[in-house]
C-alpha cells in the first residue's frame, strides 16, 4: 500500500531537485546540446508555419502557450516572433526568473508566467491557438500526461493546435535515473495521445540533430 504514489512522489520531487540544480542557459536547457538550438527552431519554424495563416482552417497567431519552458529558448525564436501572446509554464521558478531578461524587450508580450508542474496545470479553456510541449513530457506520467493533454485540448480556440516536440526511444520505455525521467516509444505514444481523444494530424522526424541522440519526433494534435 502506498508504494505507487510514493514512487509517484518521488518521481517528481527527483525531478524538480534535478533541474533546480541546472544552469538557467540555453546549453542547461539542452543537456549540453546548446549548439543544436537554431536547428531544432528552424524545424519548428517550418512545421508550424503549414498551419498558421489567414485561410479556412487556419490556426490563429494570437496566443501561444510554452510548457515546460525553462528560460523560455521555444519562447523567444519560436512563439514570440510568431504570436501575439505567449504564456509560460515550468516547475522550476528560478527558469522562470531568469526568463524576464532572457527575452528582453519582446518578453513584455508575455501575458502569464506560471511556475507549476504539468500534472496541475489547468490551462484556461479557448485561450490557445497553439500549446507547444517539448522535451517535457518524459516528466509526466502516462495518466497525467493523457490527463493534461485531455486539458490542453480543451484550452484550444478554434482550429488551435497541440504540438508535441520530444525524443523517442526505439522500444520500450527508457527510464533516465539522473533527471528522474522516461521516454517512450512511437507506439505507446501514439496510443496515450489515442487514449487523450487527440487526433495525430501530421507528424515529422526532426532531421539533421547528432547521431547520438535519441529521434526527435514533432506531432500535431487537436
Ligand atoms: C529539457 S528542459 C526543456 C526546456 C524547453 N522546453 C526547451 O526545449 O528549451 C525541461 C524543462 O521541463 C521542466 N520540467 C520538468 N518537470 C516538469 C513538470 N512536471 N512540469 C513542468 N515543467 C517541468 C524543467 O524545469 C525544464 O525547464
Amino acid at each position: 500500500m502506498g508504494d505507487i504514489a510514493e514512487d509517484e512522489a518521488s518521481f517528481y520531487s527527483n525531478a524538480e531537485d534535478y533541474w533546480r540544480d541546472v544552469a538557467p542557459t540555453v546549453d542547461g536547457m539542452l543537456g549540453g546540446y546548446g549548439s543544436i538550438s537554431s536547428i531544432d527552431v528552424n524545424g519548428s519554424k517550418a512545421f508550424l508555419q503549414k498551419f498558421l495563416g489567414d485561410g479556412e482552417g487556419k490556426t490563429g497567431s494570437g496566443c501561444a502557450l510554452d510548457c515546460g519552458a525553462g528560460i523560455g529558448r521555444i519562447t523567444k525564436r519560436l512563439l514570440l516572433p510568431l504570436f501575439k501572446t505567449v504564456d509560460l509554464v515550468d516547475v522550476t521558478q528560478e527558469f522562470l526568473d531568469k526568463a524576464r531578461p532572457y527575452l528582453g524587450e519582446e518578453g513584455k508580450r508575455v501575458g502569464n508566467y506560471f511556475c507549476c508542474g504539468l500534472q496541475d496545470f489547468k490551462p484556461e479553456v479557448g485561450r490557445y491557438d497553439v500549446i507547444w510541449i517539448q522535451w517535457v513530457i518524459g516528466h509526466l506520467t502516462d495518466d497525467h500526461l493523457v490527463d493534461f493533454l485531455r486539458r490542453c485540448q480543451k484550452a484550444l480556440r478554434p482550429n488551435g493546435l497541440v504540438v508535441i516536440k520530444d525524443n523517442v526511444s526505439y522500444e520500450g520505455v527508457v527510464p533516465d535515473e539522473v533527471d528522474s525521467s522516461v521516454c517512450r516509444d512511437m507506439d505507446i505514444l501514439r496510443r496515450l495521445v489515442d487514449r487523450a481523444g487527440l487526433r495525430i494530424v501530421h507528424e515529422e522526424q526532426q532531421k539533421d540533430f547528432p547521431k547520438e541522440i535519441y529521434q526527435v519526433h514533432t506531432l500535431a494534435l487537436r
